[in-house]
């Protein structure tokens, strides 16, 4: 699938736009502020979740505008072009902290939009992620098995919400037992299907880093670390005091983080230099979108904001090597020269 059409109504600094798409490489380019990262936040929008901001709804409806937004997309199957689907979502003027998501003009969970395409996407902001906290870096795993696993957002959502109401009821102090329990089994079930999809995404993907090439990015090892509890209601039931006086859940997948090592530095990448950071991003990607297109037959879609200008010459030839052909690439950069040498793509040129 890819975004072949994007519209957008009242969203960040876009009063009224639209953006006629091809496959393969998207390039926007124009100075700081002309919209660039605004453009790839609406497609990150067509997935699950908050987007690449991780903002409230409310700040991306345009100041000055009506109070509510639009962001609307037809999405085309890559080979064929047959098929084609509307997906929608935004706000209302009168309601700007309810999502709104349609699809072929029916309203539809925002879960549902991960049932027809992946969209992956890596930031400036991300550059912190090894040193980041563990619930970031669960955010990001999570949208890795999100691409694989269409379900996953459905029992996060159900997991959390079991988990607010468990929360909520421990710090009543007299808890009904029995709701305990069955909120408690409620986590238990939701909890084994995250666990269970986030270790396939990791050994899946852990083959597909072994595979990857030595360079130009660095080859990262990736494991789950903590969150494991192999009888999980057994453990809430027993730990109810304990949270109760924490004031949270203290065990469980909700504590789950994902350990990244350097393999050729045998180092953990929060102890690596920013650049090699980066690089070891860019290379969980490359082997993450690959993985995707040979499990699901759809390739995810990138958005790389700013991914090229922090590349030499050299790394920045062989990322777009590596992605011709593979589906839409969204990439951002303030020079239209960043990207010398790419061949096809749509170009868009913002502000100005
Ligand atoms: N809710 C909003 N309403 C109106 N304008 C907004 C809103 N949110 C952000 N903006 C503005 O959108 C503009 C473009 O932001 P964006 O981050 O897309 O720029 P960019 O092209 O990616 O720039 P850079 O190269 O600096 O990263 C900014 O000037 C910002 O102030």
């Amino acid at each position: 699938m890819h975004v072949s059409r994007l519209s957008l109504a009242d969203f960040r600094s876009y009063a009224d736009a639209a953006f006629t798409l091809g496959d393969g490489f998207v390039l926007l380019t124009g100075e700081n502020g002309a919209g660039k990262t605004n453009a790839l936040e609406a497609v990150s929008l067509l997935s699950p979740g908050r987007g690449l901001r991780g903002a409230s709804l409310g700040e991306m409806a345009r100041k000055g505008g009506t109070g509510g937004f639009a962001v609307a997309a037809d999405l085309r199957a890559s080979t064929d072009g047959e098929g084609e689907i509307r997906v929608g979502t935004g706000t209302l003027a009168g309601a700007p902290e309810r999502r709104q998501v349609r699809i072929n003009g029916a309203p539809a969970s925002a879960n549902s939009l991960s049932e027809w395409l992946s969209v992956l996407w890596l930031t400036p902001a991300m550059d912190r992620l090894f040193v980041d906290t563990a619930s970031a870096r669960r955010r990001f795993l999570d949208r890795l098995v999100l691409a694989l696993r269409p379900g996953h957002a459905t029992h996060a959502a159900r997991y959390e919400a079991a988990m607010r109401a468990r929360n909520k009821l421990l710090a009543e102090n007299a808890a009904d037992p029995d709701w305990l329990t069955a909120l408690e089994a409620r986590m238990a079930e939701h909890g084994a299907a995250l666990a269970e999809a986030r270790q396939a995404t990791v050994d899946a993907l852990s083959s597909r880093l072994a595979e990857a090439p030595e360079g130009p990015f660095a080859r990262a090892a990736i494991a789950l670390e903590g969150g494991e509890v192999p009888d999980l209601a057994a453990a809430l039931a027993a730990d109810r005091a304990r949270d109760a006086a924490a004031g949270r859940t203290l065990v469980g997948p909700h504590r789950t983080d994902l350990a990244v090592t350097h393999v050729g530095k045998s180092q953990p990448a929060a102890l690596c230099s920013t650049g090699e950071q980066k690089a070891l991003l860019i290379g969980i990607i490359l082997a993450h979108a690959d993985l995707v297109a040979d499990a699901t037959a759809r390739r995810p879609i990138l958005l790389l904001d700013e991914v090229a200008a922090h590349l030499d010459p050299v790394r920045r030839g062989a990322l777009f090597e590596r992605l011709a052909g593979k589906g839409q690439v969204w990439m951002t950069g303030t020079e239209p020269a960043l990207f010398e040498g790419i061949g096809a793509a749509t170009r868009i040129a913002l502000g100005g």
